[in-house]
């Protein structure tokens, strides 16, 4: 796969946040030519600069909504890695036109400028949230998703192979849970705990980038891959980080589920998991290439597999507190912070 990346010129939208700054990294040790981070923060972009430090790294300002400055961004461009999203719950479910406009036109105008630059990939982040959506952000990454896999369809003899990679809670992504435990346990406050009986998929953002990777190299055109994640309850979460930040007395306050919040998240749906393959650590799941023939669609059947059970974090392997401990204890900000004690 360095083959792929060796010499290549990379854009990546959104490529600021955690993920972008990680995936950026691990293209530059790779030997990339030129990797393209595309956002719209100049300060983010100044301070991933001086982070990274790097002359292949080059800043492009701009808008996945604006056209023009994605076509900019992307003509000479050999893969893209769109992660540009509008991906807070709140700010989706009070502006739903916003996430309109960023998660599903801005997904359209990167893969048009892909397809007419010749870019050899584009691989599309999505979200466990777009399975069953619930909420607007969940509901615009699925039509994301529908998006990428039209146009796909529909480019079938273009030189670009589209994909759509979707994962879970990143560990300790910025304002998630597991900072907000920690801070809470530092400072002596009371734990706030919606449900301990509630699970989410638990994955590292080394894994997202992994998929990431694995989805660039394997796709056909229209392929959506998730990549098999243990999960665990709330509760268990909870256990775990108080466990590894040593402190074994804590308070523990139950504010209930928050709006527009599951019981548990659904990587692949019942009618994707009875379609989709198998390969050990990844599902494939291959483009529907149904034609614009309406007909299969309304009256006829076409034999299609039975939906199976949906993958979800209620099903998938579950982790006790042992075992989250163990995947904490992976963590790069874990372990500083247990180095630090000891
Ligand atoms: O004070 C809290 C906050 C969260 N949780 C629970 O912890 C789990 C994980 O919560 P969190 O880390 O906030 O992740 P999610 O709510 O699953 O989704 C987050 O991650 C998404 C990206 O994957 C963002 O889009 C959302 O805005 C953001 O809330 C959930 O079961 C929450 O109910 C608590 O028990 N107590």
């Amino acid at each position: 796969m360095s083959s792929q990346i060796t010499d290549a010129v990379v854009t990546i939208t959104g490529g600021t946040g955690s993920f972008g700054s990680t995936m950026a990294k691990s293209l530059l040790a790779e030997g990339a030519a030129e990797v393209r981070i595309f956002s719209r923060d100049e300060a983010k972009q100044d301070a991933m600069r001086h982070a990274i430090g790097d002359p292949r790294l080059r800043f492009y300002i701009g808008d996945v909504r604006n056209e023009k400055s994605v076509q900019q961004v992307i003509r000479g461009t050999d893969l893209v890695f769109h992660a540009a999203a509008l991906k807070q719950v709140p700010s989706c479910e009070f502006f739903p036109l916003e996430a309109v406009a960023t998660n599903i036109q801005g997904s359209a105008n990167v893969l048009h400028a892909s397809i007419d630059a010749g870019v050899r990939s584009v691989v599309c982040l999505s979200t466990d949230k777009a399975v069953y959506p619930i909420n607007a952000m969940g509901m615009s990454k699925a039509l994301m998703e529908k998006t990428a896999m039209s146009i796909a369809r529909a480019n079938q003899d273009s030189d670009t192979t589209i994909s759509v990679t979707r994962y879970g809670n990143v560990m300790h992504s910025r304002g998630s849970v597991i900072p907000l435990f920690l801070e809470q346990l530092r400072s002596g406050r009371p734990l706030t705990v919606t449900d301990p009986n509630m699970t989410r998929f638990l994955m590292s953002l080394a894994e997202s980038v992994d998929l990431v990777k694995y989805a660039f190299s394997e796709a056909t055109t229209g392929d959506l891959f998730v990549r098999k994640a243990p999960a665990s309850t709330v509760g268990a979460l909870l256990s775990g980080v108080a466990r590894v930040a040593g402190v074994s007395d804590h308070e523990v306050n139950v504010i209930g589920v928050r709006h527009g919040e599951k019981l548990y998240e659904s990587l692949l749906s019942s009618e994707e998991r009875a379609n989709a393959e198998d390969r050990g650590g990844y599902f494939r799941v291959p483009l529907d290439t149904r034609s614009l023939d309406y007909t299969p669609y309304f009256e006829a059947g076409e034999g299609e597999n039975a939906p199976d059970e949906a993958y979800t974090s209620h099903n998938t392997e579950r982790l006790d507190v042992d075992g989250v401990v163990a995947l904490l204890e992976t963590l790069p900000e874990i372990q500083a912070l247990q180095a630090g004690r000891s």
